[in-house]
Protein backbone atom coordinates (compact mmCIF):
# COMPACT_ATOMS: atom_id res chain seq x y z
CA UNK A 1 0.00 0.00 0.00
CA UNK A 2 0.92 3.13 -0.70
CA UNK A 3 2.20 6.23 2.06
CA UNK A 4 -0.72 8.93 1.83
CA UNK A 5 0.50 12.52 1.82
CA UNK A 6 3.71 13.83 1.60
CA UNK A 7 6.82 12.74 3.21
CA UNK A 8 10.42 14.70 2.88
CA UNK A 9 14.02 12.55 4.59
CA UNK A 10 17.37 14.18 4.52
CA UNK A 11 16.65 16.67 2.00
CA UNK A 12 20.18 18.12 1.15
CA UNK A 13 20.60 21.18 -1.45
CA UNK A 14 23.43 23.82 -2.20
CA UNK A 15 23.07 26.85 -4.25
CA UNK A 16 26.95 26.99 -5.19
CA UNK A 17 28.27 28.72 -1.91
CA UNK A 18 24.41 28.27 0.25
CA UNK A 19 23.64 25.08 1.73
CA UNK A 20 19.21 25.83 1.14
CA UNK A 21 18.59 22.51 2.92
CA UNK A 22 20.83 20.36 5.32
CA UNK A 23 19.05 17.46 5.94
CA UNK A 24 15.53 18.76 5.93
CA UNK A 25 12.75 15.53 6.72
CA UNK A 26 9.24 16.12 7.95
CA UNK A 27 5.80 14.35 7.19
CA UNK A 28 2.51 15.67 6.14
CA UNK A 29 -0.33 13.82 6.67
CA UNK A 30 -3.93 13.14 5.45
CA UNK A 31 -6.42 15.46 7.63
CA UNK A 32 -4.07 17.62 8.66
CA UNK A 33 -3.09 21.05 8.17
CA UNK A 34 0.68 20.96 8.49
CA UNK A 35 2.24 25.00 8.75
CA UNK A 36 6.08 25.26 7.58
CA UNK A 37 7.26 28.40 9.26
CA UNK A 38 10.98 30.15 9.53
CA UNK A 39 12.46 32.82 8.69
CA UNK A 40 13.51 34.83 5.29
CA UNK A 41 15.82 32.46 3.56
CA UNK A 42 15.18 29.03 5.98
CA UNK A 43 14.70 26.80 2.88
CA UNK A 44 10.68 26.42 2.72
CA UNK A 45 10.38 27.24 -0.87
CA UNK A 46 13.23 25.24 -1.50
CA UNK A 47 11.65 22.41 0.15
CA UNK A 48 8.86 22.71 -1.77
CA UNK A 49 9.97 23.02 -5.34
CA UNK A 50 12.18 19.84 -4.20
CA UNK A 51 8.22 18.04 -3.68
CA UNK A 52 6.80 19.28 -6.91
CA UNK A 53 10.22 18.11 -8.49
CA UNK A 54 10.86 21.70 -9.81
CA UNK A 55 14.53 21.32 -8.02
CA UNK A 56 16.83 18.29 -7.86
CA UNK A 57 18.81 17.48 -4.55
CA UNK A 58 22.04 16.51 -3.99
CA UNK A 59 20.59 14.18 -1.22
CA UNK A 60 17.24 12.68 0.12
CA UNK A 61 14.04 11.93 -0.78
CA UNK A 62 10.81 13.34 -1.44
CA UNK A 63 7.43 11.13 -2.03
CA UNK A 64 3.72 12.20 -2.55
CA UNK A 65 2.16 9.22 -1.77
CA UNK A 66 5.05 7.26 -1.67
CA UNK A 67 6.21 8.05 -5.76
CA UNK A 68 8.38 10.96 -6.51
CA UNK A 69 6.83 13.82 -8.04
CA UNK A 70 8.28 12.76 -11.29
CA UNK A 71 6.90 9.32 -11.68
CA UNK A 72 3.48 10.49 -11.01
CA UNK A 73 1.19 9.85 -13.88
CA UNK A 74 -1.59 12.48 -14.09
CA UNK A 75 0.22 14.51 -11.11
CA UNK A 76 -2.61 17.12 -10.77
CA UNK A 77 -4.72 14.17 -9.26
CA UNK A 78 -2.16 13.57 -6.51
CA UNK A 79 -1.18 16.75 -5.44
CA UNK A 80 -2.35 20.56 -6.34
CA UNK A 81 0.34 23.31 -5.20
CA UNK A 82 0.17 27.11 -5.62
CA UNK A 83 3.86 28.42 -5.39
CA UNK A 84 3.75 31.52 -7.21
CA UNK A 85 0.29 33.36 -7.40
CA UNK A 86 2.33 35.59 -10.29
CA UNK A 87 2.94 32.76 -12.62
CA UNK A 88 -0.01 32.90 -15.20
CA UNK A 89 -0.57 34.39 -18.65
CA UNK A 90 -1.19 37.94 -18.11
CA UNK A 91 -3.98 38.46 -21.00
CA UNK A 92 -5.51 35.01 -20.73
CA UNK A 93 -8.59 35.55 -18.60
CA UNK A 94 -9.01 33.23 -15.21
CA UNK A 95 -11.66 30.90 -16.79
CA UNK A 96 -8.87 30.25 -19.99
CA UNK A 97 -6.16 29.93 -17.86
CA UNK A 98 -8.06 26.97 -15.93
CA UNK A 99 -9.37 25.46 -19.46
CA UNK A 100 -5.91 25.31 -20.42
CA UNK A 101 -4.50 23.55 -17.48
CA UNK A 102 -7.40 21.36 -17.21
CA UNK A 103 -7.02 20.37 -21.06
CA UNK A 104 -3.43 19.43 -20.39
CA UNK A 105 -3.63 17.58 -17.64
CA UNK A 106 -6.43 15.76 -19.78
CA UNK A 107 -9.31 17.13 -17.15
CA UNK A 108 -12.77 17.86 -17.85
CA UNK A 109 -13.58 21.27 -18.98
CA UNK A 110 -16.68 21.21 -16.47
CA UNK A 111 -14.36 20.58 -13.39
CA UNK A 112 -13.07 24.38 -14.12
CA UNK A 113 -16.30 25.91 -13.50
CA UNK A 114 -17.01 23.25 -10.84
CA UNK A 115 -13.40 24.98 -8.99
CA UNK A 116 -14.51 28.69 -10.10
CA UNK A 117 -17.32 28.55 -7.76
CA UNK A 118 -15.60 26.86 -5.38
CA UNK A 119 -13.26 29.61 -4.98
CA UNK A 120 -15.63 32.36 -5.36
CA UNK A 121 -13.73 33.62 -8.52
CA UNK A 122 -16.95 33.66 -10.80
CA UNK A 123 -17.78 37.26 -11.08
CA UNK A 124 -14.46 38.00 -12.19
CA UNK A 125 -13.81 34.60 -14.23
CA UNK A 126 -14.00 35.82 -17.41
CA UNK A 127 -11.74 39.13 -17.24
CA UNK A 128 -8.09 39.20 -18.24
CA UNK A 129 -5.88 37.45 -15.18
CA UNK A 130 -3.50 40.08 -15.65
CA UNK A 131 -5.72 42.87 -14.24
CA UNK A 132 -6.32 40.45 -11.25
CA UNK A 133 -5.25 41.65 -7.66
CA UNK A 134 -2.86 39.71 -5.79
CA UNK A 135 -5.58 37.94 -3.47
CA UNK A 136 -7.84 37.47 -7.33
CA UNK A 137 -4.83 35.40 -8.52
CA UNK A 138 -4.08 33.57 -5.42
CA UNK A 139 -8.20 32.31 -5.44
CA UNK A 140 -7.14 31.58 -8.94
CA UNK A 141 -3.90 29.56 -8.05
CA UNK A 142 -5.97 28.01 -5.96
CA UNK A 143 -8.43 27.00 -8.45
CA UNK A 144 -5.82 25.24 -10.26
CA UNK A 145 -4.93 23.54 -7.38
CA UNK A 146 -8.21 21.97 -6.78
CA UNK A 147 -8.56 21.06 -10.52
CA UNK A 148 -7.40 17.78 -9.97
CA UNK A 149 -9.53 17.24 -7.19
CA UNK A 150 -5.81 16.09 -5.49
CA UNK A 151 -5.63 14.26 -2.07
CA UNK A 152 -2.57 16.52 -1.30
CA UNK A 153 -2.48 20.58 -1.14
CA UNK A 154 0.52 22.37 -0.79
CA UNK A 155 0.67 26.14 -0.91
CA UNK A 156 3.31 28.66 -0.58
CA UNK A 157 2.55 31.97 1.37
CA UNK A 158 -1.67 31.72 0.60
CA UNK A 159 -2.44 34.68 2.38
CA UNK A 160 -0.31 37.07 1.03
CA UNK A 161 -2.40 39.61 -0.89
CA UNK A 162 -5.60 39.07 0.69
CA UNK A 163 -8.17 41.06 2.26
CA UNK A 164 -9.90 40.52 6.04
CA UNK A 165 -12.64 38.37 3.93
CA UNK A 166 -10.08 36.54 1.66
CA UNK A 167 -8.12 35.02 4.74
CA UNK A 168 -11.14 34.35 6.61
CA UNK A 169 -12.31 32.24 3.39
CA UNK A 170 -8.46 30.82 3.18
CA UNK A 171 -8.37 30.01 6.72
CA UNK A 172 -12.12 28.01 6.42
CA UNK A 173 -10.61 26.49 3.18
CA UNK A 174 -7.87 25.12 4.49
CA UNK A 175 -9.36 23.68 7.40
CA UNK A 176 -12.28 22.06 5.44
CA UNK A 177 -9.84 20.44 2.93
CA UNK A 178 -7.87 18.82 5.74
CA UNK A 179 -11.11 18.04 7.59
CA UNK A 180 -12.15 16.08 4.37
CA UNK A 181 -9.10 14.01 4.82
CA UNK A 182 -6.61 15.15 2.60
CA UNK A 183 -3.06 16.30 3.77
CA UNK A 184 -2.24 20.10 3.82
CA UNK A 185 0.94 21.92 3.73
CA UNK A 186 0.84 25.53 3.73
CA UNK A 187 3.75 28.06 4.52
CA UNK A 188 3.40 31.44 6.17
CA UNK A 189 4.90 33.99 8.02
CA UNK A 190 1.52 35.21 9.40
CA UNK A 191 2.12 33.62 12.70
CA UNK A 192 -1.27 34.37 13.84
CA UNK A 193 -2.83 33.10 11.08
CA UNK A 194 -0.84 29.93 11.48
CA UNK A 195 -2.15 29.23 15.06
CA UNK A 196 -5.59 29.64 14.29
CA UNK A 197 -5.10 26.99 11.22
CA UNK A 198 -2.46 24.76 11.55
CA UNK A 199 -3.27 21.43 13.54
CA UNK A 200 1.07 20.65 13.37
CA UNK A 201 3.79 23.01 12.56
CA UNK A 202 7.29 22.16 10.95
CA UNK A 203 9.81 24.99 11.97
CA UNK A 204 12.68 25.38 9.66
CA UNK A 205 15.87 27.05 10.27
CA UNK A 206 19.20 27.19 7.83
CA UNK A 207 18.04 24.23 6.28
CA UNK A 208 16.83 21.85 8.64
CA UNK A 209 13.67 21.27 10.70
CA UNK A 210 14.27 22.59 14.64
CA UNK A 211 10.88 21.78 15.88
CA UNK A 212 7.95 19.43 14.23
CA UNK A 213 5.41 19.30 16.77
CA UNK A 214 1.30 19.76 16.81
CA UNK A 215 0.46 23.58 17.53
CA UNK A 216 -1.54 22.65 21.15
CA UNK A 217 1.75 20.77 22.15
CA UNK A 218 3.88 23.61 21.46
CA UNK A 219 2.13 26.22 22.76
CA UNK A 220 1.35 24.45 26.16
CA UNK A 221 4.98 24.01 26.64
CA UNK A 222 5.77 27.42 25.84
CA UNK A 223 3.01 28.38 28.31
CA UNK A 224 4.68 25.70 30.67
CA UNK A 225 2.09 26.69 33.09
CA UNK A 226 2.29 30.32 33.71
CA UNK A 227 -0.24 32.36 35.66
CA UNK A 228 -0.54 36.07 34.39
CA UNK A 229 -1.17 38.37 36.93
CA UNK A 230 -2.37 42.15 36.51
CA UNK A 231 -1.63 44.38 39.45
CA UNK A 232 -0.82 48.49 39.85
CA UNK A 233 1.49 47.17 42.48
CA UNK A 234 3.81 44.60 40.82
CA UNK A 235 7.18 45.09 43.25
CA UNK A 236 4.46 44.42 45.95
CA UNK A 237 3.11 41.65 44.14
CA UNK A 238 6.16 40.11 43.36
CA UNK A 239 7.55 40.75 46.85
CA UNK A 240 4.80 38.28 48.14
CA UNK A 241 4.27 35.60 45.67
CA UNK A 242 8.56 35.29 45.54
CA UNK A 243 8.58 34.83 49.57
CA UNK A 244 5.74 32.09 48.64
CA UNK A 245 8.44 30.16 46.46
CA UNK A 246 7.23 31.18 43.08
CA UNK A 247 9.17 32.87 40.41
CA UNK A 248 8.31 35.98 38.84
CA UNK A 249 8.92 38.09 36.00
CA UNK A 250 7.70 41.36 34.53
CA UNK A 251 5.91 40.58 31.02
CA UNK A 252 4.25 43.68 30.44
CA UNK A 253 3.30 47.37 31.92
CA UNK A 254 1.59 46.15 35.12
CA UNK A 255 1.58 42.35 34.47
CA UNK A 256 3.58 39.28 35.81
CA UNK A 257 4.42 36.35 34.65
CA UNK A 258 4.52 34.05 37.88
CA UNK A 259 5.80 30.17 38.02
CA UNK A 260 5.46 27.72 40.49
CA UNK A 261 2.06 28.72 42.20
CA UNK A 262 -1.73 27.94 41.34
CA UNK A 263 -3.53 30.57 40.23
CA UNK A 264 -6.13 30.03 43.11
CA UNK A 265 -3.38 30.17 45.60
CA UNK A 266 -1.85 33.52 43.88
CA UNK A 267 -5.48 34.99 44.24
CA UNK A 268 -5.33 34.11 48.07
CA UNK A 269 -1.87 35.35 48.75
CA UNK A 270 -2.25 38.60 46.93
CA UNK A 271 -5.97 39.33 48.91
CA UNK A 272 -4.55 38.38 52.62
CA UNK A 273 -1.47 40.75 51.91
CA UNK A 274 -3.80 43.52 50.35
CA UNK A 275 -2.23 44.03 47.03
CA UNK A 276 -4.52 45.15 44.71
CA UNK A 277 -5.06 43.10 41.34
CA UNK A 278 -7.49 43.43 38.36
CA UNK A 279 -6.97 40.10 36.62
CA UNK A 280 -5.61 36.79 37.60
CA UNK A 281 -5.65 34.17 34.40
CA UNK A 282 -3.14 31.11 32.43
CA UNK A 283 -0.87 32.80 30.45
CA UNK A 284 -1.29 31.37 26.85
CA UNK A 285 1.57 31.77 24.85
CA UNK A 286 1.40 32.26 21.24
CA UNK A 287 2.82 31.25 18.29
CA UNK A 288 4.74 34.36 17.42
CA UNK A 289 6.73 33.78 20.77
CA UNK A 290 6.90 29.99 20.71
CA UNK A 291 8.60 30.81 17.40
CA UNK A 292 11.02 33.88 18.19
CA UNK A 293 12.36 31.62 20.85
CA UNK A 294 12.71 28.88 18.50
CA UNK A 295 14.18 30.82 15.49
CA UNK A 296 16.50 33.14 17.64
CA UNK A 297 19.64 31.58 16.66
CA UNK A 298 18.08 30.69 13.05
CA UNK A 299 17.94 33.33 11.38
CA UNK A 300 19.47 34.35 8.46
CA UNK A 301 18.92 37.93 8.04
CA UNK A 302 18.56 40.24 10.76
CA UNK A 303 17.97 43.31 11.28
CA UNK A 304 19.98 45.18 13.84
CA UNK A 305 18.25 46.36 16.86
CA UNK A 306 16.58 49.71 16.61
CA UNK A 307 19.16 51.33 19.19
CA UNK A 308 22.02 50.22 16.95
CA UNK A 309 21.00 51.30 13.36
CA UNK A 310 22.90 54.70 12.44
CA UNK A 311 21.05 57.47 11.41
N1 LIG B 1 17.68 29.55 -7.45
C1 LIG B 1 18.48 29.86 -6.42
N2 LIG B 1 19.77 30.17 -6.64
C2 LIG B 1 20.61 30.45 -5.62
N3 LIG B 1 20.24 30.45 -4.33
C3 LIG B 1 18.97 30.15 -4.05
C4 LIG B 1 18.03 29.85 -5.08
N4 LIG B 1 16.82 29.59 -4.48
C5 LIG B 1 17.01 29.74 -3.15
N5 LIG B 1 18.30 30.08 -2.89
C6 LIG B 1 18.88 30.29 -1.55
O1 LIG B 1 18.52 29.19 -0.75
C7 LIG B 1 18.18 29.61 0.56
C8 LIG B 1 16.76 29.17 0.89
O2 LIG B 1 15.85 29.95 0.12
P1 LIG B 1 14.28 29.73 0.14
O3 LIG B 1 13.69 30.63 -0.90
O4 LIG B 1 13.96 28.28 0.05
O5 LIG B 1 13.91 30.25 1.60
P2 LIG B 1 12.46 30.53 2.22
O6 LIG B 1 12.44 29.87 3.56
O7 LIG B 1 11.40 30.16 1.26
O8 LIG B 1 12.54 32.12 2.40
P3 LIG B 1 11.38 33.25 2.36
O9 LIG B 1 10.68 33.17 3.67
O10 LIG B 1 12.18 34.51 2.24
O11 LIG B 1 10.50 32.95 1.18
C9 LIG B 1 18.39 31.11 0.60
O12 LIG B 1 19.68 31.37 1.09
C10 LIG B 1 18.28 31.51 -0.86
O13 LIG B 1 19.04 32.68 -1.11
Amino acid sequence: MSTPGIVVAGLRKRYGGTLALDGLSFTVRPGVVTGLVGPNGAGKSTAMRVILGLDAVDEGTALIGGTPYRSLRRPLSHVGSLLDAAALHPARSGRGHLLWLAHAQGLAARRVDQVIEQVGLAPAARRKAGGYSLGMRQRLGIAAALLGDPPIIMLDEPFNGMDPDGIVWMRGFLRSSAAQGRAVLVSSHLMGEMQDTADHLVVVGRGRAIADAGMADLLSAASRNRVAVRTTAAAHAARVLAHAGASVAASGRDTLAVSGLAAERIVALLTRSAVPFSEVSAHRATLEDVYLELTGGAAEFRAAPPAEVSR
